[in-house]
């Protein structure tokens, strides 16, 4: 398979604070990415790196073998960055500021009028095509950033955080654009804190945190890969008190029941045998493999698995 992205040993200092400490990995074309990690683990500073926005202090990362830096022009027209900042330009409408960021690309012509048109239209943007920017909602503004990441028709498109502060409305849109553009060909590289978005759209993940990949695999062998399962167990009697070994496992108490994590290699004759001694009266049992967030909980919180 060809690769979209190479990130070769990237680090960045800033100062005494090492905010990337020799990132490796690499993206596949066609593929749909995500880059998860808690606030401050790196993820805006490596994407920045890959957009030629912020100069690693070492390593290098190509886009479909060009160098970021040395063939900076091949690669900006590559790559589509949707950054986690909103813009606001007073001098320009949005139709303007589309118009000539195709200009910087050499895009004219009536084809590129079309793709304009579209990318407003889908974006739900073609009523506000002549406001200025300074007069939008923020989820407009977020819009407007991805129809400009989207004008040039870029190879791999880059969201760093795309749907933080926007509504479900438009966050449904934005996935049902985004799946289209993964289903065209495009590669699509995600950074978000919402790890359900993440889980039902990213096939591959990566998991950073202070500035290294804690994880990284296809999302379904991470999930699977991930020793514990998730017992959820109604009774008619909640108020009990659970014997310690069990206690130990409870993960969720619900009004009419509880959620137990339980090793995957352990008997279940033995967990409903705890909860036997415990008094509990079972209704109902159901099992389920990990979430990713739960994964991505264990994986982050100190002395994780
Ligand atoms: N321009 C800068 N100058 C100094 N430190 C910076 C700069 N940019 C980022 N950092 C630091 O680098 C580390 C990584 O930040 P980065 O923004 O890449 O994290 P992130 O994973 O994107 O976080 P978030 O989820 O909060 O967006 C943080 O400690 C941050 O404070």
């Amino acid at each position: 398979m060809a690769l979209a992205v190479q990130f070769n040993q990237v680090v960045k200092n800033y100062e005494d604070l090492q905010a990337l400490k020799g990132v490796s990995f690499d993206v596949e074309e066609g593929a749909f990415f995500g880059l998860l990690g808690p606030n401050g683990a790196g993820k805006s500073t490596l994407i920045n790196a890959m957009s030629g926005l912020v100069v690693p202090t070492s390593g290098n990362i190509q886009v479909q073998g060009y160098d970021v830096i040395d063939d900076y022009r091949q690669t900006r027209r590559l790559l589509g960055l949707v950054p986690q900042e909103l813009i606001a330009d007073p001098f320009f409408s949005i139709k303007e500021l589309l118009e000539l960021q195709s200009g910087y690309f050499g895009m004219k012509g009536a084809e590129q009028k079309r793709w304009i048109g579209e990318l407003l239209e889908r974006l739900a943007l073609s009523d506000k095509a002549d406001a200025n920017t300074n007069q939008l909602s923020g989820g407009m503004k977020r819009r407007v950033l991805i129809a400009m990441a989207l004008v040039h028709k870029p190879k791999v498109l880059v969201l760093d955080e795309p749907t933080a502060g926007v509504d479900v409305d438009l966050r449904r849109t934005l996935w049902e654009f985004t799946k289209e553009l993964h289903q065209q060909g495009h590669t699509i590289i995600l950074t978000t804190h919402y790890l359900e978005e993440a889980e039902a759209l990213c096939d591959r993940v990566a998991i950073m945190q202070k500035g290294q990949i804690k994880a990284l695999d296809d999302t379904q062998t991470l999930l699977s890969k991930h020793p514990y399962r998730y017992l959820r167990v109604n009774v008619s009697n909640p108020k009990v008190d659970l014997i310690a070994p069990l206690a130990e496992r409870l993960v969720e108490k619900e009004s009419n029941g509880f959620v137990f994590q339980v090793d995957k290699t352990s008997s279940m004759t033995e967990t409903l045998g705890l909860m036997e001694k415990s008094g509990l009266d079972v209704t109902d049992v159901s099992s389920r493999d990990a979430t990713l967030e739960e994964v991505f909980l264990d994986l982050t919180s100190e002395g994780g698995v």
